[in-house]
């Protein structure tokens, strides 16, 4: 990462995502730390791009309402692909890649490493993604932005789902060291179903919410800007480390097998955007990222080797798999928008998926919101 870990004063020291509110109409935002002034910022390609896409909102007296925005160069590549099934056109800039993977897989020739493969993911795979993003994927020992609050929160989806409140219990610390100090209090964080007497409590849905991150496999860890292996971990569940393979085959160096180390889980609600980044911390970069879109669309950004290029924004639907290898690792990226309204987030396949009533959760929440589980390989 070129940029600073996000710091105070809100939770998350996850390596990009930080909330912030730009100015008074701007929707609250996921913003990377920026490594230039803002008045600098303002002036780069990438910038400008992102200001012109992220969420903003003319505020009528009864609601919100998302101010308009030109979407015609945004390339589209559901339709690129409709196009190309029908009669094997392509636009210019876009190539499709010779290789024997089960469905087209594009490339755009100005980023060579960039690979495009719309709608890789059924919808059943899709559900099943949700799901494990809501409920495994944020269960300790696998950290998420609420660790640096609250400790290891546990049941976090059950909790919200069953009304719960997270409340904090003084206890009185009388070990060795706190002995020679005097006793010292902390707070211990656990899932009720009601309030009681506790003095500080915050309810399972809203931490839900407020979900930003989580970490699977070799945990990044901030305070030494890299990944960690002392910290505890599982390995990647066997189905993602299989999905990720086979997914990154295309993008592999000859002969090479993706070995899926640790993976990023993004939660976006409504007016949340991911600031422009590099992922550098990972040893070799001819591997592929591996990124994985659920849920509402999503614009993305791929921009070039500094912020001065002007990025090429593309819509990221529900089930596209994106990865990016070699040179286009070296390219800034971000996602400065996604939609959560009815017509734009192209979701009614997930909707008519999510029906039972014990599915409702996850129609719920997968209704405003993306996550994105991106896989790497570290070493
Ligand atoms: O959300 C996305 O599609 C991109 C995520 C990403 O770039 C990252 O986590 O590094
Ligand atoms: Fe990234």
């Amino acid at each position: 990462m070129t940029s600073d870990p996000p710091t105070a004063p809100l939770p998350p020291p996850h390596h990009h995502q930080q909330k912030i509110i730009d100015c008074a109409i701007a929707a609250p935002e996921i913003m990377y730390r920026s490594d230039v002034t803002s008045e600098e910022s303002e002036r780069t390609a990438f910038r400008k791009a992102e200001k012109k896409y992220k969420i903003y909102y003319d505020n009528t007296r009864k609601k919100k309402i998302a101010r308009a925005v030109d979407l015609s160069e945004v390339v589209d590549f559901k339709s690129i692909l409709e196009k190309y099934n029908c009669n094997g056109e392509l636009v210019e800039g876009v190539s499709v890649l010779k290789c024997d993977f089960d469905r087209p897989i594009f490339c755009l020739e100005s980023r060579p490493g960039f690979y495009f493969i719309p709608g890789a993911l059924s919808v059943d795979e899709q559900c099943e993604w949700i799901r494990e993003s809501l409920t495994n994927f944020p269960q300790p020992p696998n950290r998420t932005n609420h660790n640096a609050i609250y400790g290891p929160v546990k049941d976090l989806f059950d909790s919200a789902k069953e009304g719960k409140v997270l409340v904090s219990e003084e206890k009185l610390l009388e070990d060795a060291c706190s002995k020679i100090n005097g006793s010292e209090s902390t707070f211990q964080w656990k899932f009720v179903e009601e309030l009681g007497e506790s003095c500080k409590s915050v309810l399972a849905s809203v931490l839900l919410r407020k979900l930003r991150w989580s970490t699977l496999g070799v945990q990044f860890d901030w305070s030494k800007r890299s990944y960690n292996v002392s910290l505890p971990h599982k390995k990647i569940p066997d189905a993602l480390h299989q999905l990720a393979k086979r997914m990154a085959k295309p993008a592999m160096p000859c002969g090479e097998e993706f070995q899926p180390e640790a993976a990023i889980v993004n939660y976006f609600g409504a007016g949340d955007m991911l600031g422009g980044h590099l992922d550098d911390m990972e040893k070799d970069w001819s591997k592929p990222i591996v990124s994985m879109s659920l849920g509402c669309k999503a614009i993305f950004l791929l921009g070039g080797k500094s912020r001065e290029h002007n990025p090429t924004a593309m819509f990221l639907r529900s089930g596209d798999v994106v990865l990016m290898a070699g040179e286009a690792r070296e390219c800034f990226h971000g996602v400065p928008r996604i939609f959560t309204d009815a017509e734009n987030a192209e979701i009614s396949d997930l909707e008519s998926q999510f029906t039972g009533e014990d599915e409702k959760p996850y129609l719920n929440y997968v209704r405003t919101s993306r996550i994105n589980i991106n896989i790497r390989q570290v070493f």
